[in-house]
């Protein structure tokens, strides 16, 4: 019996629902089997819901994919750069990325992001309202721009988030429409999202100039790495190359990060004992400890994050397109298919997760968490394209948490708040909320 369903509504029904509501749609293609099949007709596209049949694309076949469409729609502001990057070009841009993470470097990174969050304590002081999306946003721009390129954005933080975010929005309405209109076209959409490149762009090269001037001074970061990083025929990376890397950074690098917390502070909120009991582990930690030792002594809290990425993780569709006829698992599928990994649905499978919709950090303690089949939790994705900043994003998360939960609660002001699954799971309209110092 073949493991592969056809999907029983129609093809104009399927992308009216997603375009509507592309969690709902996902979710309700969940019970349609391990691999649904939408009867795309030339252009075969797939929900893949099974974590075995996750673990062959992203993993044992990942030869046989690319990105795809994902891939295409990035690359207008990104270019070529890790996010984007296929087959030997990927290969080598990783290999000179992963110095960036090392354990060494994290550790002077948790120092930034703990300067950088009590500078947020101290700035919410006489602030009775803010929306919270917006200074997670900033938080995390300025913490990107500080450990990637030893850049201090102060000055004109909310500018270059906006211009991230515009950036994003409208790559995600690219994304999820069927025909790319190239950005040379001056749609009105295109417009806003040159201005933001061009924006973007400015402030790169001119780091860029500076660190060529000031080497010194950007030993330590990603910028002072690429500049020192020799490529396949011994030459030095050319700055169009620099420049797709620190684009890349400045777009996977902060945005998940912020919606993640975002996320995190709205599930505190609808959770009094689990924030009580977050607020009990981080009151009792001494925050002026070595930062990384005291992430690691935060067990509770990373739980309530574990928890976080399952119900809303941040990166929460991968787009995989298979370049040759493939077999997976005794299952044959043409070149050209699609296949979608809805990780905000597989992490709602009831079988693995009982009462998925509740925020129970506990799941994922002791034995349980390892109770979790491989690829039926993927948040940070799988393979040889996971995400390069887990490890980093994880800590930043733990100590920006730590240091505002023990100074502030936010009591958020809203009734309902929407998911807008944009190229990140962010909250529709923000998440507006009161601030009380505890
Ligand atoms: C909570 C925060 C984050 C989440 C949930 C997240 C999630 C992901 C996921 C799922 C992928 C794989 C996408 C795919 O397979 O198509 C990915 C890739 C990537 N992420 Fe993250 N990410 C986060 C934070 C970060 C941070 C902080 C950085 C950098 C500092 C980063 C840099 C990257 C890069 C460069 C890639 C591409 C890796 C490759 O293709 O080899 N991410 N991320």
């Amino acid at each position: 019996m073949s493991r592969v369903k056809d999907v029983t509504t129609s093809r104009m029904q399927n992308y009216l629902d997603f375009r509507n509501d592309p969690l709902a749609f996902f979710m309700k293609m969940q019970n349609g089997g391990e691999v649904v099949s939408l009867r795309t007709g030339l252009q075969p596209s797939f929900i893949v819901n099974s974590p075995d049949f996750v673990r062959e694309i992203l993993v044992a076949k990942d030869a046989s994919f690319k990105k795809g469409r994902t891939d295409k729609v990035l690359r207008r502001t990104i270019h070529n750069g890790l996010l984007t990057a296929e087959k030997h070009d990927h290969k080598r841009q990783k290999s000179y990325y992963q110095p960036i993470f090392y354990k060494e470097r994290l550790n002077s990174y948790a120092k930034t992001i703990v300067e950088e969050t009590k500078s947020l304590v101290t700035s919410l002081q006489d602030v009775e309202y803010c929306k919270l999306n917006d200074e997670m946003m900033q938080l995390t721009l300025a913490i990107i721009a500080r450990v990637m390129f030893a850049t201090n954005v102060e000055e004109n933080k909310k500018q270059l988030a906006d211009a991230v975010s515009d950036t994003i929005e409208q790559t995600a309405q690219t994304l999820f429409t069927p025909i790319i209109v190239p950005l040379a076209i001056p749609t009105k959409g295109n417009k806003i999202h040159k201005k933001a490149i061009n924006k973007l762009e400015d402030m790169i090269y001119c780091i860029l100039h500076d660190a060529k001037q000031h080497p010194d001074q950007y030993k330590m970061t990603m910028v002072g790495m690429l500049l020192d990083t020799q490529n396949d025929t011994g030459s030095a990376i050319d700055d169009e190359e620099i420049r797709d890397q620190m684009m890349t950074m400045l777009l996977a690098g902060h945005e998940t990060s912020a919606n993640l917390l975002t996320w995190i502070f709205y599930a505190l909120n609808q959770n009094p004992d689990v924030e009580q009991k977050l607020y009990e582990e981080i009151k009792m930690i001494d925050l002026e400890q070595s930062p990384f030792e005291l992430y690691s002594k935060l067990n509770y809290t990373q739980l309530v994050i574990k928890e976080a990425l399952r119900m809303y993780p941040p990166a929460w569709l991968i787009y995989r397109e298979s370049e040759e006829a493939v077999e997976l698992l005794g299952e044959t599928f043409k070149a050209g298919s699609t296949f979608m990994i809805c990780s905000y649905a597989i992490h709602r499978n009831e079988k693995v997760f009982p009462e998925p919709e509740k925020f129970k950090p506990e799941r994922f303690a002791d034995k349980k968490g390892e109770d979790v089949p491989k690829f039926a939790y993927l948040p940070f994705g799988g393979g040889s394209r996971s995400c390069i900043g887990s490890k980093f994003a994880i800590m930043e998360t733990t100590l920006i948490l730590a240091i505002l939960v023990k100074e502030y609660k936010f009591k958020v002001e809203q009734e309902t708040v929407t998911p807008d699954p944009l190229v990140s799971l962010r909250i529709k309209e923000g998440l507006k909320v009161k601030v009380e110092k505890r």
